[in-house]
């Protein structure tokens, strides 16, 4: 297993009048070299579950239970390893990835700035690695000089894919990366996270609202609701014999 998450809890404002326990007893492991989904509707904790996991809870919030990184503790340890764990093993493509890039820096310059920063890359080294960067998202090169506004939806997402694949981390969590494109993109993106994860060894853990989409790609599937993992199988399992009524109105979406 590379990754470990024991008996969760995640309460936020732990201090207030009013915390709130967004995440009550989760466990589950992934399989290195595994494709997984953590599904739920908006709200039942997967975003938490996924800041949790790399150290970025606010200040008031507080954790218990263990996470495990191949086979280390890594629930609240100091902030400059986690910060080392975040660039070299543990990478987020961020939900609305979309929007998340500088409209004034060029796709080159966000790349370069990442490889400076975590990799003390520069100049011909850091293009001959921006260059090799889009390829490996199957963008061609000329992306580089492109602004994000000049680039569609999919081309965006690529270009967030490439930024998390930069440090070559281990583990990827990517978070609703399709939402917002149009189905033959999402499948496309889908496809390109597949085939990275074949080809570099990657684990993907896709957390999504969307539980046909993660069952066209993943091969074990957790579902959350308020806070708790209510159930997880192969995505055949939940769509053959669902236990939980949630996972049936989950999948009544696909029909
Ligand atoms: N920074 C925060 N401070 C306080 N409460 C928070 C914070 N972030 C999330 N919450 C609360 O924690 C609960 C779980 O939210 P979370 O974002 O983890 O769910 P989610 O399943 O990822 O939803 P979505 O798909 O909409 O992102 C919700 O009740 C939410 O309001």
């Amino acid at each position: 297993m590379i990754l470990e998450i024991k008996d969760l809890n995640v309460t936020y404002n732990s201090k207030s009048d009013n915390p709130n326990a967004a995440v009550r007893g989760v466990s589950f492991a992934l399989e290195e070299n595994s494709f997984s989904g953590l599904i739920g509707e908006s709200g039942s904790g997967k975003s938490t579950v996924i800041m949790t996991l790399l150290g970025l809870l606010p200040r008031d919030s507080a954790a218990s239970g263990e996470i495990l990184y191949k086979g280390r503790s890594i629930l609240g340890i100091p902030e400059d390893k986690m910060a080392s764990l975040r660039q070299r093993e543990i990478a987020l493509i961020p939900q609305g990835a979309l929007n998340s890039f500088t409209p004034v820096m060029t796709i080159g310059r966000h790349l370069r700035e990442v490889l400076e920063l975590h990799l003390g890359l520069k100049g011909e080294a850091a293009e001959r690695r921006i260059t090799e960067l889009l390829a490996e998202v199957e963008l061609p090169p000329e992306i580089a000089a492109r602004y994000p506004h000049e680039l569609s939806g999919g081309q965006k997402q690529r270009a967030a894919i490439a930024i998390a694949l930069s440090c070559e981390p281990k583990l990827i969590l990517a978070d609703e990366p399709t939402t917002a494109l149009d189905v033959i993109t999402q499948a496309a993106i889908l496809r390109l996270l597949e085939r990275l994860r074949r080809e570099k060894n990657l684990t993907i853990l896709l957390v999504t609202h969307d539980l046909p989409l993660a069952a066209s790609v993943c091969g074990e599937l957790f579902v959350m609701k308020d806070g708790k993992l209510i159930e997880s199988g192969t995505p055949r399992q939940l769509i053959d014999s669902p236990r939980e009524a949630h996972t049936r109105a989950l999948i009544a979406a696909m029909l």
